[in-house]
This record gives C-alpha cells, structure tokens and sequence, in this order.
C-alpha cells in the first residue's frame, strides 16, 4: 500500500478575528495570573508580619507592664465611650476596658494637653513594672500609639473607684461600717508601709483619698505613683562632688537624695559624653529654687521675716503648705540628677547608688523584650514623640529660667543641640557607647525639626533687641519655650474659655495650679460629680495632704508620706474634707480645719466628737487610736512622726501607741504674716481659723512675685467673715482678698 503521502506543511491559519480582539482576549486570562499572584504576595506578607509581629493583646499578667495596642484597647473600650468613663485625672480620662480575653481593666488615657503629662507617664510606668502587692493597684500595660499621638495605661480594675468618691460623694453604704473604715485605714498604712519598705524607698508623694482606690470588696489599694520618688540615703556619700570635666561643682549638702525617676533633658556640645553640661543644667535647675529665694527677698518686708517663713513651712495648724512647690519638684529632681552624675561618674555613690543600681536592674529585667519593654519604649518614644510640641517648661526644671546665671548658660548653649538622656544603669555595657546609641534619635530629631525654627526665632529675638524691645524676662534663647507662669496664666485663659471663668470656690480647694472643677479635696461645700476632673494639683501632693516640709525645702522623706497619711486618716474617720467652710455657722468655724480640730479635741479629751455621726458599729477604742495615730502623723517635725511600719504596728495592735506628745496640748499661737494691729488682733483671735484663700482670676493678672507670695503664704492666711485685710504694703493683695472674702460670705459686710 502505497504510503499516505505527508500532508504538506500548513502554516497555521490566520485567526478570522481582528488583531484588536484577539489582543484583548489574552488579557482576562493574564489579569487573572496577575491578580492570584498578587494575592498570593498579599497573603504571604500578611501571614510573615502577623507570623512575625509582637503579641498586642498579652494573655500572661504575671509580668506587667505588657504593650497593647491601640486598636485592641480602643475596642476594649468601645472606642472610649463616654459612658465608659471611670473619672479624670490631671493625666486625662479613665476608661473602663474589657479586653478580649474578658479580663476588666481601667484604661487611662493622656490627653495632649495633659499637665503631668509625660513624665509621670514614665513615672506610673516604671513604677509600674517594680512594685507588687495586693495593697498597690498594679499597671497591667500600656499602650502608644504615634499615629493618634496617644499615650495609655492599663490598669487593673477598681470596681469601686477612689475613696474620695465613695466617701463623700457617692457615701456609700459599705463604708457607714466602722470596720470597714477601719480596714481600708490598715489596707492604705499596709501600702504606704510596702512602699517605704524597698530597697530603696519609694516615696509616692501624693497620698490623698483620690489615690486611694477601693475594689469590689471594698478593699483599698495605693494608686498613682506619676509623682513617686525613689529615695537615696546617701549619707556616705562625699559632701562634695567635682564632675569630671571640671566646668562646675556641685555642693551637695543633704543627707538624703530623692530620685524620681523621670527623664532628664540634658544639653551637649558636641553630642559627646559632657557630662560638665548635665550638670549645668541640673544647677540651672536649682535656679528654680534660688528664684524662690530672690522673690521672698523681694517681699515685703512684713512677709519675709524668718518668723513668717517658719510659719509659713512649718505650720502645723494650717496642715498645709503654699511654698513653690514645684521648686521643691525640682531640687528633688535635681538632687537626682547629681546623684546619678556623681554617683556614676565617680563612683561615689556608695551602697545607696549601689541599691538603686539593683532596683533599675531588676525594673530592668522585669521588662522583656516581648512586651517592648518599658525602657526601650520610653527611649524610642522620648526621642521621636515627646519634644513634638511639648514645652520644656513641662520638664524637670523649668521654673529655672530666669535666674541670671542660668540664663547666662542657656544663652551660652542656645544654639547647641538639645539631647534627650534617660537615667539608664546599666554595668555591662559601657557607658558611652549606651548614651550615644540612646541620643542618637533625639539628636537626629532635634536637627531636622528644631534647629532651624531656633534660628529663626534668635533671628527674630536680635532683630527686636536691635530695635530696642527687649524681653522683660530676660531669658536668653529661651523665649520661645513658654516659662511656667506663662503657661499656667495661658492654662488658666483656656480653661475660662472653654467653661467660663472659675468660681473663687473652685479656687478654695487648695489647688494653687489647677481650678478643676470638681476638686475632690475643695473646701467647698459644693460635692464633685463622680467621674469628674482630677484633684491633684500637677505638683507635690494636694495642699491639704502635704507635709510642711515640702514647702520648707526640707528634704522630702517616708516622712512627707506619713504625714499625709495622718490627713487621710482624719478624712476617713471624720468623713469629711481637711478644710470646709461652707455650710458651717461661724460658732462652729473652729472646726473647719480638720487637723486642727482634731488637736482641740485632743486637748479638750474628746477625740470621738471627731468620728463621723453616720458611722454605725463604732469600735470606740479602735477609733480613738486611729485619731492618736494620726494626730502623730501630723506632727511639724518630721523626725517626730512615725514610721509607716510602726503606725501598721500600731493600727494592728502588734506595738504600743506612745502618749500624744505635749504638743497638741496647748497649741501655739497661729503666727499671721502680717504686721498691722488689726492683723495681730486676728492672730489673736481665738475663733480666728487658717483657712485657704480661694484664688479668682486676679491671681493671674498679680505680677509674678504675688504668685510666688499667695503660693507662700496660701496656707497661712486667715479670713475672717467681718475683717478687711488692709495691707498698706501690698493694695493689691488686699484688694483681691477682700473681694475673695466678700464672695465667701456675701451677707456679711466686709
Ligand atoms: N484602676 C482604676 N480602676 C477604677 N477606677 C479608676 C482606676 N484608676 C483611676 N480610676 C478613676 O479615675 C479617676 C481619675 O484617675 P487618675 O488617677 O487619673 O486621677 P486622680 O488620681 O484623681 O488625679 P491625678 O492623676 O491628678 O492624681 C480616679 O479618681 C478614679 O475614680
């Protein structure tokens, strides 16, 4: 059979459709390939990064603090609902979260205007990750979040919120039972005790009951450590240390240091390891305290007598203190900072720098790396987020810009490059090669964002001293900083603003810096609403609950916490506020300062007229010794009160509570800063009672010396209902009190 013959070569047929369509017929199938190969890329690098990604939403709490994530507590808190909200602090609002693991936390978030603000934000947190008892309320977490500018922490849950609130404003039930009073007194002692027992001492600074915070069972717990401090004995130490690089000397006279733990802005000339300059600008910080100084010697003369200054410190009748506060902040700060810089540099820090060594460590070694760890986190936050508009004045030492000397150094280093430093320990690594890793991104920061807006303000500054408008403030390259009484006056401007001006009564609490609203500690008789605006004043304690010595420039010790704690403990067992005058007839006008009601009846013997008329159940012995006790607590001299331990001793019946010292028996004479006849005459008036002065808006418009004045003197000053203050040396201050006055008691003719 002949064979098929190859069927000739075909050349493949042209498609019967046009060119245009067959093109365009491939693109289905290639989009198609694109579009899976796409996703599967998608999906790959979606599953690396969650593969990959730290865990936000930790499961474990044994080890806090943990890093959540924004979102994850946004959820939490169906995305900071308003009626979630628990309260508000100077930090900002308290939210109640649930987190998805069902566990109930307060989630606490900082506003952007917050006046703590960031430091006590480290503060809390570094506190946070040390302490561990069931008398303290523990941080669970926290979270930042650069793209919505947020800082937060997790707290775990106080279902009854803070004593303050459950006392006087909700008054509830629970606590009309005098046991329960009683063991909320041992919980509070048990963790101020806790606190004071570390190695070194914390000192939380601000003890008050709206830091005191009650769980479900009532049971109380020391909250808010922004403002706790770390105490040094250094009492080995050398009185003097010369750092290294021979530009300064620093005198360190005291005994005791106090250290906060907070970060510490420091200045450099080269970015190098200049140790010279931290302490530079740790002595422009002590220039906080010598303006102090300066303004006394710039009072009156009837006002500066040592006398009034020792009245003034140490009074113990008013239970308070006015002084500069924040000064006193910042000695304490700055002592810190010279023990660090001392301590590290020269070794000199004998076994005190060695503990502290041992508790930043183990702070240290608290924090792992799954949770970002607090150190790390601060670091990388301080040196990309914090600066972004924040005043300097916000920081440690900035109440110091404008001594001449300081500001000379400032002018001197204005245009230097401006370093973050965080107060970081740690022996295997060396020093430099630490510090220089840690200012990098400040330093980058600084140049891209600052440097050039600093020039063009010096630019701006000579051209207005050319043309003769010099700064009244003579503060150097500093001007564009916002100094604190600016701040607070722009504050203050806002705040009126926003909800109208603040009523003197607002003023009346006690809180020289804050005019919030809801002051938990007024003396007004106007009761905050729950979940209100914060009674903390953003310094060292409220002015009813901190120790004289805070205003002396005494050195600030366990002891300040006690005292405080005596304050609290009259609270609790009066059921009432240190200071109240509202709604109490002049014949009972002795009784509106607590404490020293609370000495009259020592000495009249009838301490029980103290105890609150609803308590029911009264243990009348257990009474009377917390009266004792606290009346021990509030002695003037610190070295008198007791130690936290042997007050716990004490309420628990393990040690004996010794006789009230002689004292409260007859107590002296209320020394009146002023010298006129009529002034005397109120001194000597037995029904006349310190009282706070309440501040309205002629505070701010006082020239600065009057600020530092009214903080000096706040405690001391006595309005009487029927008495015109005339002060011939100072109209102003006369005529703001008497206006105050006739805004107290408006039926009275003043
Ligand atoms: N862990 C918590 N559980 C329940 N409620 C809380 C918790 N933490 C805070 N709160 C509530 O939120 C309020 C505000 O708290 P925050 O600590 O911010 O303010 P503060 O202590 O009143 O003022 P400051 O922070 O200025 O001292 C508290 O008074 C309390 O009622």
């Amino acid at each position: 059979m002949p064979s098929r013959p190859a069927p000739p070569f075909l050349p493949p047929q042209p498609s019967p459709l046009p060119y245009h369509q067959r093109s365009s017929s491939r693109i289905p199938p290639l989009a198609a390939a694109s579009t899976s190969a796409f996703s599967f890329l998608l999906l790959f690098v979606i599953c690396f990064r969650k593969l990959t990604r730290k865990r936000t939403v930790p499961t474990d709490f044994s080890k806090p603090p943990h890093r959540f994530s924004y979102t994850t507590l946004r959820r939490a808190t169906n995305k900071f609902s308003p009626s979630l909200r628990l309260g508000q602090g100077g930090f900002g609002s308290v939210y109640h979260g649930t987190l998805p693991n069902e566990l109930n936390v307060a989630v606490k978030v900082m506003d952007s205007g917050s006046l703590q603000g960031e430091r006590e934000f480290q503060n809390e947190l570094l506190f946070a990750s040390k302490l561990d008892s069931c008398y303290i309320v523990t941080a669970r977490g926290f979270s930042y979040d650069r793209k919505h500018r947020s800082l937060l922490i997790v707290y775990e849950l106080m279902q009854n919120g803070n004593l303050q609130d459950a006392l006087l404003h909700r008054k509830c039930v629970e606590l009309v039972d005098w046991k329960k009073r009683f063991s909320i007194a041992v919980d509070i002692a048990k963790g101020i005790e806790y606190l004071h027992s570390l190695d070194p001492p914390v000192i939380h600074g601000d003890i008050k009951p709206s830091n005191i915070l009650l769980d479900q069972c009532f049971n109380a717990k020391v909250a808010d450590f922004g403002l706790a401090w770390l105490k040094i004995d250094n009492s080995n130490q050398n009185n003097q240390n010369q750092c290294n690089q021979g530009q300064c000397e620093v005198k360190v006279e005291e005994s005791d240091k106090i250290i906060g733990l907070k970060r510490v802005e420091l200045e450099s000339n080269n970015g190098g390891e200049d140790y010279g300059s931290v302490v530079e600008e740790t002595d422009s910080v002590t220039t906080g305290f010598d303006e102090f100084n300066l303004v006394v010697d710039q009072l009156p003369v009837c006002m500066t007598s040592p006398e009034t200054l020792e009245a003034v410190s140490a009074s113990p009748e008013t239970g308070a203190v006015g002084v500069s506060l924040e000064g006193n902040l910042d000695v304490g700060s700055i002592e810190g900072v010279k023990e660090l810089v001392n301590g590290e540099k020269n070794n000199g820090g004998g076994i005190q720098s060695e503990s502290r060594k041992d508790w930043l460590k183990q702070e240290k070694g608290g924090t792992t790396s799954e949770n970002g760890g607090v150190k790390d986190y601060v670091m990388e936050w301080l040196g990309t987020e914090i600066n972004k508009g924040r005043p300097k004045s916000d920081w440690i030492g900035a109440s110091s810009s404008s001594n001449s000397q300081s500001v000379a150094k400032i002018v001197k280093k204005k245009n230097r490059k401006r370093l973050d430093w965080w107060v970081s320990l740690d022996d295997d690594k060396d020093e430099k090669v630490l510090k220089k890793e840690k200012r990098r991104p400040a330093r980058e920061w600084w140049k891209e964002e600052y440097c050039e807006e600093l020039e063009k303000k010096n630019k701006k500054k000579k051209k207005k001293r050319d043309m003769g408008m010099t700064s009244d403030d003579n503060n150097g390259g500093e001007d564009w900083w916002p100094r604190d009484e600016e701040l607070y006056v722009e504050r203050k401007k806002k705040r009126s603003k926003s909800r109208g001006s603040i009523g003197s009564i607002e003023w009346f609490s006690g809180e020289l810096f804050r005019g919030n609203r809801n002051s938990h500690d007024s003396l007004s008789g106007e009761i905050p609403e729950s979940g209100g605006i914060s009674s903390t004043p953003s310094m060292r304690g409220n002015v009813c609950y901190a120790a004289p010595e805070y205003g002396g420039g005494g050195n600030l010790s366990e002891k300040s916490d006690v005292y405080s704690f005596g304050v609290l403990l009259l609270v609790l067992i009066a059921g009432r506020r240190p200071l109240q005058v509202t709604n109490l007839p002049m014949s009972e006008f002795q009784r509106a300062n607590l404490m020293h009601w609370a000495r009259n009846l020592a000495r009249s013997g009838k301490l029980l007229d103290l105890v609150d008329k609803s308590v029911q159940s009264l243990d009348r012995e257990q009474a009377t010794l917390c009266i004792t006790i606290a009346l021990l607590c509030l002695q003037k001299s610190p070295a008198h009160r007791p130690s936290m331990k042997e007050v716990v001793g004490m309420l628990t019946g393990e040690s004996q509570v010794p006789q009230l010292p002689s004292e409260f028996s007859p107590s002296p004479p209320t020394r009146f800063p002023f010298k006129s006849k009529s002034h005397q005459k109120i001194c000597n008036n037995k029904m006349a009672t310190p009282l706070h002065v309440c501040f309205n808006n002629e505070y701010w418009k006082c020239h600065k010396h009057l600020i530092r004045l009214f903080e000096l003197h706040v405690s001391n000053l006595l309005i009487l209902s029927s008495v015109n203050l005339r002060t011939s040396s100072c109209p102003l201050l006369s005529a703001t009190f008497n206006k105050m006055a006739k805004q107290l008691y408006p039926e009275e003719s003043v």
